[in-house]
């Protein structure tokens, strides 16, 4: 098989990522530990490689047990539609039960002759979709199923995640937003093109219409509000005075707004990355004594130091580690039985439709920036005192790719035009992190990373406004003028207006260096249009951009070639 075991095949299967982690570290604990499951996973391999081998001999002249058949697609695109709508177990035990039984049925019906083949195919299919390791499964398969059988195998893979793939975009964004993507192509001023996913219309709009509402995946405080007391550390509503609740041993000292806001944070992210008690249930969590507590506690609290003492507002890391948690907590919890008291009663619209959380960030650009290791080990920290196992979620890599996603697509989130008490950053200009939002990142409270929003482009003259008009995180997309069904959307990465102080060749190269190093191009809006006589002097920074695509680092990465594995 080793020509279809491509690199495409196992970046498919990577693309699983974490969706499979929890159970992956579940089922390698069972195997560490329990030597009954040990024994029946190798008696179970025992007789697949006899009955393979009996295969074999009995084989015809051409050593195929099922004579030539090549693949049958259709044939095989009618039996996985059969078994679309199939319940797979969550339990851990019920899906070691099932996949043991599958195995045996694809064993089975492999020796039962070409008519069965399909059918054998389905249930190796079957248990590879609940097996923690399928790219280790497939090594297994490939030596011990019956070449044709292994072929189907891997074609119900490539349709299985080619329906995954393309399936997205006809879900997210839901419906009732009355918004699509689409992709474009675009031209930079070099003359070279390339592809861009962007947000348009399903629909009029006039002018201060509420576009759409969207609440962020995961959002974050900034670091001189986190444990003050004046802002929720949930929703980021500002908070009455003496009014916030502060739970007891959080090592962020963070503050709630509400009993729910407190409720659903922990739930999220805060448990597992600042909080005592442990996130992951007791039933798939070995780790809790007191030993693996107290290095729980040390990783929470250097974290928690970290976050607190970052210069110029280090929204990112902490965005990414709560990104990192929730989906970690959203995908413990799958394996619990429904009746379970850490299972959610009601299911949240982006992990719907069989996606998961990372299949949001997975399908959004990133920046390519250098990350901190040391950031990635402290995460790791955490997730190792709470999981052992969890920390092979976060290499550096793929720490690096989610940091450059969250500084390409944080929006950054104020009230009435923002506050103007936030600290000077400490470090070079070329380090402040930059947030989208139309009235400055010094003027926010804290940032979010929102799905859907994460496709809009930037102009200078945008047609719709981010808003938080509730006084918490849900972002209000509000159009600024007249917007027809399928114009594109636009929103203004940067504060475009021209301050009391300054003229508006001053508020051009302002935004425009902005423009240039957070999100790394020259805008060609009509407003920045035509360019100057002496550019070069006039702004430095964007000619640099021009010349070299970024600021002595590479250019961004289109998502749309890009899996985070
Ligand atoms: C966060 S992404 C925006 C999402 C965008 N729809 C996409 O997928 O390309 C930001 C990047 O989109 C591109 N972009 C957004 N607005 C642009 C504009 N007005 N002109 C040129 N490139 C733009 C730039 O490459 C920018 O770094």
């Amino acid at each position: 098989m080793a020509p279809a075991t491509s690199s495409r095949t196992l970046t498919v299967l990577a693309a699983a990522g974490i969706g499979a982690l929890a159970y992956a570290v579940y089922f390698d604990y069972k195997r560490r530990t329990d030597a009954g499951f040990r024994k029946r996973l190798r008696k179970e391999k025992k007789k697949l490689d006899k009955s393979v081998a009996e295969e074999a001999t009995s084989a015809p002249a051409s050593g195929n047990p099922l004579g030539d058949a090549s693949v049958p697609t259709a044939e095989i695109i009618a039996a996985m539609k059969s078994i679309k709508d199939d319940q797979v177990p969550t339990t851990p035990e019920e899906r070691e039960k099932y996949f043991m039984a599958q195995v045996e049925k694809g064993e089975t019906l492999c020796s039962q002759g070409p008519d069965f083949a399909i059918e054998a195919a389905l249930a190796f299919f079957r248990a590879l979709r609940v097996y923690p390791s399928p790219v280790e499964l497939i090594m297994i398969f490939q030596n011990t199923v019956p070449e044709p059988i292994f072929k189907m195998v891997l074609e119900m893979m490539r349709l299985d995640v080619k329906g995954r793939v393309e399936g997205y975009y006809e879900v997210f964004p839901p419906r009732h937003m009355s918004v699509s993507t689409k992709t474009v192509e675009i031209t930079d001023p070099s003359g070279a093109t390339a592809l861009k996913r962007i947000l348009v219309a399903d629909r009029d709009f006039t002018a201060g219409e509420t576009i759409y509402k969207e609440r962020p995946i995961v959002s974050v405080l900034d670091p001189d509000l986190e444990g003050k007391g004046s802002h929720c550390s949930q929703c980021l509503r500002q908070i009455d005075d003496g009014a916030a609740l502060r739970p007891d041993g959080d090592r962020l000292t963070s503050a709630f707004c509400s009993k729910e806001c407190e409720a659903k944070l922990k739930a999220e992210s805060q448990s597992l990355l600042f909080g005592p008690e442990y996130a992951i249930p007791i039933e798939l969590n070995p780790n809790e004594d007191p030993e693996y507590s107290k290095k729980r506690e040390d990783a929470q609290i250097a974290f928690a130091r970290f976050v607190h003492e970052s210069g110029g507002g280090r929204t990112h890391v902490t965005l990414v580690a709560r990104f990192i948690a929730r989906q970690v907590v959203n995908e413990t919890v799958k394996l619990l039985p429904t009746s379970h008291p850490s299972v959610p009663t009601e299911t949240d619209e982006w992990t719907g439709h069989g996606y998961t959380l990372f299949d949001h960030v997975e399908r959004v650009r990133f920046l390519e920036l250098n990350a901190d290791e040391d950031e990635a080990e402290q995460l790791r920290a955490i997730l190792k005192a709470n999981l052992q196992g969890l920390e092979d979620f976060v290499t550096n890599e793929r720490y690096t790719v989610l940091i450059g996603k969250m500084a390409y697509n944080a929006y950054g989130i104020s009230f009435a035009g923002g506050r103007d008490d936030k600290p000077s950053p400490s470090v070079r200009p070329e380090d402040v992190e930059l947030t989208r939002t139309p009235n400055g990142t010094a003027r926010q409270v804290g940032a979010g990373f929102f799905a859907v929003s994460s496709y809009i482009s930037h102009s200078c003259d945008p047609s719709a406004r981010p808003t938080f008009e509730n006084g918490d995180s849900e972002m209000h997309l509000v159009a600024t003028r007249d917007v027809k069904a399928g114009d594109e959307i636009t929103v203004s990465y940067v504060d475009a207006s021209v301050h009391d102080d300054e003229d508006v060749v001053q508020a051009r190269y302002r935004r425009r260096k902005e423009l240039a190093r957070g999100w790394r191009f020259a805008c060609q809006c009509d407003r920045c249009e035509p360019r100057l006589n002496d550019e070069s002097k006039v702004e430095p920074i964007v000619s640099q951009v021009d010349r070299e695509g970024a600021l002595g680092q590479s250019p961004p990465v289109a998502s749309d070639t890009t899996t985070i594995d």
